[in-house]
């Protein structure tokens, strides 16, 4: 992943303070690039810049440098372009997605009509020097971190920041692309096609956090899908066996087409993920050595969510790699260590020429702590609760990958985020269909949905990547976000007493490993990384703001 930083400071020509700050930030933005890394510093119609960037090379043929720099511009580019109209496959596989995204942003009349034609993940900041105007945001799923801060008259923008900066950060709200214009020090946001029910709130703490008011051209219709009731009595298979339940449900001719497209797309999703990266490792990547070692990961429960993505992309990495399967506990025999062993056992089964490296990673208490207080508190700031804290320290030992004997040499890890709020995976969502019905579980997942991009992805985001490997969401994708919320509720997922806990939730996704022949793990019940893991406390209240990150 790369890390971005950018500060600026109108009325001066002395850039001092903006690299006061950027040696600050400079070794976490580092280490999340480990291929390179660079600064600018310009002084520019009356205001003084430095931008800074660490590149983890994944697309082109060649890495591509930043920032980016030249006559019109200054570029630094976090993500992927995966897919979509407004650059050309074959561009991409020859020159990365870094420069021919420069050159679209250079030319383009609207940004956001150009931007809303590509598929993937990522966060930029593009000066247009000929248009003195300074453009920055994050794709609209908003699975790139992000944060602002302002301090006086200067405005920081960065991937990552510390706690002990003295310049209160928030994470850029995934609402739209914000301009900066040099000349009139305005600040205007060009919004993304649709509006979420946040979005006032998120706008309105950004102009507090700017002390400016941001300027809003268009009033957006709140994005919300219609819901429309099951006509029959759908799903109703009470006290079968799992088994019995999912062969009736791949019976059924029309569920049975909703799991062909999933899988269709999903696999499609999986295959860009994995195939958008160098041939090599960690290690054979400086010495361009052709090597067998494993390139991708997967952060592993055995749950399954991730027990598809490992099966799938068995399918799309080399024959001869290893895959690793990063679990992590905090305890010797936490649940997602006997699930992902289980799941091992299934997986090896089915695909029994593949190399799967368990990676069996343990957690003891003092590293815990020590780890937090050293990198990982800054690392979830300026998130700050309880749940932030399991979930980022849970994270971030996960993708580090290592055992006392053993590093993962992986550069792009797999994970399931986003299956839970696409497919209704929570227990709110069981309960809410018991207290509203599928009115009410409908409201719960587009509510989820909204909600996403705040919630958790920047943070996943800054956590994994300091150890420079991209994290990848391939239930995040695009195609397969607007196939699933095309779906009506009752289509994807079914908590009612009707279905069994491991069974309903879920339905439409476990249904899909099922058919592809992970019969156990299809119906395992969920266990959320931070109980399964056993890193949380149950006894403490996880939206409580966590004493433990702060300094
Ligand atoms: N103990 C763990 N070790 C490593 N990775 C994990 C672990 N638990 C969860 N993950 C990763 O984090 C993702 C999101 O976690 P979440 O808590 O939503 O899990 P989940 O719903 O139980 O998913 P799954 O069905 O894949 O277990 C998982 O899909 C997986 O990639
Ligand atoms: N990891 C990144 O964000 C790098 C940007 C770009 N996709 C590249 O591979 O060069």
């Amino acid at each position: 992943m790369c890390g971005i930083f950018c500060m600026f400071e109108a009325n001066s020509h002395d850039a001092d303070n903006c690299l006061c700050t950027y040696n600050c930030i400079q070794p976490t933005v580092n280490r999340r690039g480990p291929d390179y890394h660079s600064s600018v510093t310009l002084d520019f119609e009356n205001h003084s810049f430095v931008f800074g960037a660490s590149v983890l090379w994944l697309q082109g043929k060649e890495m591509t440098k930043q920032p980016v720099e030249n006559e019109q511009s200054v570029f630094i580019f976090n993500g992927d372009i995966f897919g979509g109209t407004s650059i050309p496959s074959d561009v991409r596989k020859n020159f990365g997605d870094t420069i021919p995204l420069l050159h679209l942003l250079e030319k383009s009349e609207d940004v956001i009509d150009d931007l809303m034609n590509l598929q993937g993940p990522y966060s930029f900041v593009y000066l247009n020097k000929k248009r003195s105007k300074l453009y920055f945001g994050r794709d609209p799923y908003g699975r790139r971190s992000l944060l602002i801060g302002m301090k006086d008259s200067a405005i920081l923008l960065t991937s990552v920041a510390t706690r002990m900066l003295d310049i209160k950060c928030v994470e850029l709200p995934a609402v739209g692309i914000f301009t900066y214009s040099l000349e009139t020090g305005e600040v205007e946001l060009l919004p993304w096609p649709f509006r979420h029910s946040n979005f006032k709130e998120k706008v309105s703490e950004l102009e507090t956090i700017l002390n400016k008011t941001i300027k809003l051209q268009q009033n957006l219709e709140l994005a919300h899908h219609t819901f429309i009731n099951p006509t029959d009595n759908y799903l109703q298979y009470p006290l079968l066996s799992p088994d019995c339940i999912f062969s009736n449900l791949l019976n059924d001719a029309r569920f049975f087409q909703n799991v062909q497209q999933l899988e269709v797309l999903l696999e499609k999703a999986i295959e860009k993920r994995i195939a958008t990266q160098p041939a090599f490792c960690h290690k054979c990547i400086k010495s361009r050595n052709p090597c067998i070692h494993s390139t991708t990961g997967v952060l592993f429960s055995g749950g399954v969510d991730c027990a598809i993505l490992a099966l799938l992309a068995d399918k799309y990495c080399s024959k001869h790699c290893s895959i690793d399967l990063l679990n992590v506990s905090f305890s010797g025999n936490a649940p997602d260590r006997q699930t992902g062993l289980q799941t091992l056992d299934e997986l090896k089964q089915i695909r029994p020429e593949r190399k799967w490296n368990f990676v069996e990673i343990n957690v003891k208490e003092s590293e815990l702590n020590l780890e937090r207080e050293r990198r990982i508190a800054d690392l979830i700031y300026p998130l700050n609760t309880i749940l932030d804290d399991s979930l980022g320290c849970a994270l971030w030992f996960a993708s580090r990958g290592q055992t006392e004997s053993y590093v993962s040499p992986c550069r792009v890890l797999l994970v399931g985020m986003g299956a839970d709020e696409l497919f209704g995976g929570y227990t709110k969502h069981r309960a809410a269909l018991k207290r509203g019905g599928w009115q009410a579980l409908h409201e719960a997942l587009e509510i989820d949905w909204q909600n996403i991009s705040f919630r958790n992805l920047a943070r996943d985001d800054r956590v994994v990547s300091d150890h420079g490997r991209q994290l990848r969401t391939p239930y995040l994708d695009e195609e397969v976000v607007e196939f699933v919320r095309s779906l009506n509720c009752w289509e994807r997922t079914c908590p009612s007493d009707n279905l069994q806990q491991g069974v309903g939730e879920k339905v439409l996704l476990r249904s899909l490993a099922y058919h592809l022949g992970l019969k156990k793990a299809a119906s395992l019940r969920k266990r959320a990384l931070q109980f399964g893991s056993r890193i949380a406390n149950s006894k403490e209240n996880a939206h409580d703001v966590s004493a433990r990150l702060k300094l």
